[in-house]
């Protein structure tokens, strides 16, 4: 590679797929760079920018376009139309933001690139400039996707259980759900595993987990495709707290009031509270929504519910007004002060990966109702390997009823499995601590992505 360095800071420029599940942990990621003296700049879509207005301290913004300046995915309306634009227009605004910072006298030297963008690895080359790419999700899902890439599993699945090393042997419903779900989001899919296109190219691999949680599966995958593991990438207020004043992630993409369901939950007793949230993306529908309302209000704990605006209209009639002396419901949370809450005792999650981390480190046991993606893996792992949760179980309809969500909150709340979840939860929590802690796992790692660029480049 081309010697560049022009600049006494290593300089690196990362960009998250814009959605709220892969800008919190890119952005983090960008502020442990820093706290080891690289300079950073996260890039985020001009939309994201001009309806956000976000700011960070640390982390310089800097924006590319998705092609949808006005509406973001909402205008774009399709997932195809939406990615096929994003790889355009990012790809020609993100030439042009290297060649600005270059004639400002800041030049990048690494792009950090979200594995769900693999044409930013491209740009990148183009400009003679290091590339890494950034896995958000599960070690384990990233070696599924990369079995079906190399042909290594014949899609659809049909010889179960499937065996992959360092794996449990995984049911249908264990996969990632567009593996089995025919024909669900074949755009998505697609990117899922362009993941692997064109990865061998990347200077370095860098995955959101921590080797204690995925050991064999790391090493697995680590015999054909190198890695570094940097997680969990969670403010360091939680876990090392090495980086002043870095409680949250401070980039929301929804309406935060934080102060009311914090106050709410200050009041409460020890584990006492279900935090219920589906992230940034799930819609549940009305029929789903209306049992697990009665779910919750049947288990008579009290609740926090993330229930975003957009989902709201689905709520039974009369639910508010009858839960009002036991729960809140929220458009948007500060999470990890809500599930860093000594009153939290169940966290009801739809198993998106951030939440999953967040959750173990932060040794929350879960009640694990996957959606769609990778979410359904990360529930088998988060019930079987780390024995942190239980999973719902669905109808022939596929709705979990209210009954099935009364009766696993009641086992994580006050039943023996709940109790060997917790001892285990506060496990997994020291574990995550001593990853990211200086010498830790992950710690070690981030060193030497730091190192190597920094060598490579002087
Ligand atoms: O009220 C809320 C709800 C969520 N969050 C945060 O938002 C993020 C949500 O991420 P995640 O739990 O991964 O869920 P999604 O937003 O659904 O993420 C998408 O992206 C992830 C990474 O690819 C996948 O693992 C998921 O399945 C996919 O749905 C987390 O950091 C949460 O702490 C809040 O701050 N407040």
């Amino acid at each position: 590679m081309e010697k560049r360095r022009r600049s006494s800071t290593v300089h690196v420029l990362a960009i998250p797929y814009p959605s709220q599940g892969h800008l919190n942990p890119m952005l983090q990621f960008c502020k442990r760079l820093v706290s080891k003296g690289l300079k950073a700049t996260l890039v985020i879509t001009t939309f994201i920018n001009n309806t956000m207005h976000p700011k960070s301290d640390s982390v310089q913004l800097d924006t590319i376009s998705d092609g949808y300046d006005e509406g973001g995915f909402g205008q774009a309306g399709d997932v195809q139309a939406y990615l096929t634009r994003l790889q355009a227009a990012g790809s020609e605004t993100l030439a042009e933001l290297i060649k600005r910072h270059e004639s400002a006298g800041h030049p990048i030297d690494c792009v950090i690139y979200d594995a769900f963008l693999p044409w930013a690895l491209e740009v990148a080359k183009k400009h003679g400039i290091a590339g890494a790419a950034f896995f958000t999700q599960q070690c384990a899902v990233n070696y599924i996707y990369y079995y079906a890439h190399h042909g290594l599993l014949t899609l659809p699945v049909q010889s179960l259980p499937v065996s992959i090393p360092g794996m449990p042997l995984l049911e249908l419903e264990d996969m990632p759900s567009f593996m089995y779900v025919h024909g669900s989001y074949p755009a998505y899919f697609e990117m899922l595993l362009s993941q692997f296109s064109n990865v061998e190219k990347a200077d370095y691999i860098v995955v959101n987990t921590f080797y204690k949680l995925e050991e064999k599966v790391v090493d697995a995958m680590s015999k054909v495709s190198p890695m570094l593991t940097i997680g969990p990438t969670i403010p360091s207020f939680y876990l090392d707290n090495r980086v002043q004043n870095d409680k949250d992630y401070g980039l929301n993409l929804f309406h935060l009031d934080p102060s009311v369901c914090l106050e709410w939950l200050g009041k409460k007793p020890k584990r006492s509270v279900v935090y219920v949230s589906f992230g940034s993306l799930s819609n549940l529908g009305k029929e789903q929504t209306e049992e697990l309302a009665w779910g919750i209000k049947e288990c008579d704990f009290d609740f926090v519910w993330v229930v975003r605006d957009s989902e709201a209209g689905t709520l039974p009639e009369n639910f508010m007004e009858e839960t009002s002396n036991k729960g809140l419901v929220v458009g948007w949370s500060s999470q990890l002060e809500v599930i860093a809450s000594e009153a939290i005792g169940c966290f009801f999650s739809h198993c998106g990966w951030n939440s999953t981390i967040e959750a173990l480190s932060l040794g929350v046991p879960m009640v694990a109702m996957p959606q769609w993606t990778d979410q359904t893996t990360n529930a088998k792992f988060v019930q079987d390997v780390w024995k942190v949760g239980i999973r719902v179980k669905m109808d022939e309809k596929g709705i979990v009823r209210r009954k099935e969500v009364e009766t696993c909150i009641r086992e994580v709340m006050e039943g023996e499995r709940g109790k060997e979840m917790k001892e285990n939860g506060i496990k997994w929590k020291a574990w995550a601590k001593e990853a990211v802690c200086e010498g830790g796992t992950s710690d070690k790692d981030i060193d030497e992505f730091v190192s190597k660029l920094t060598k490579t480049l002087c």
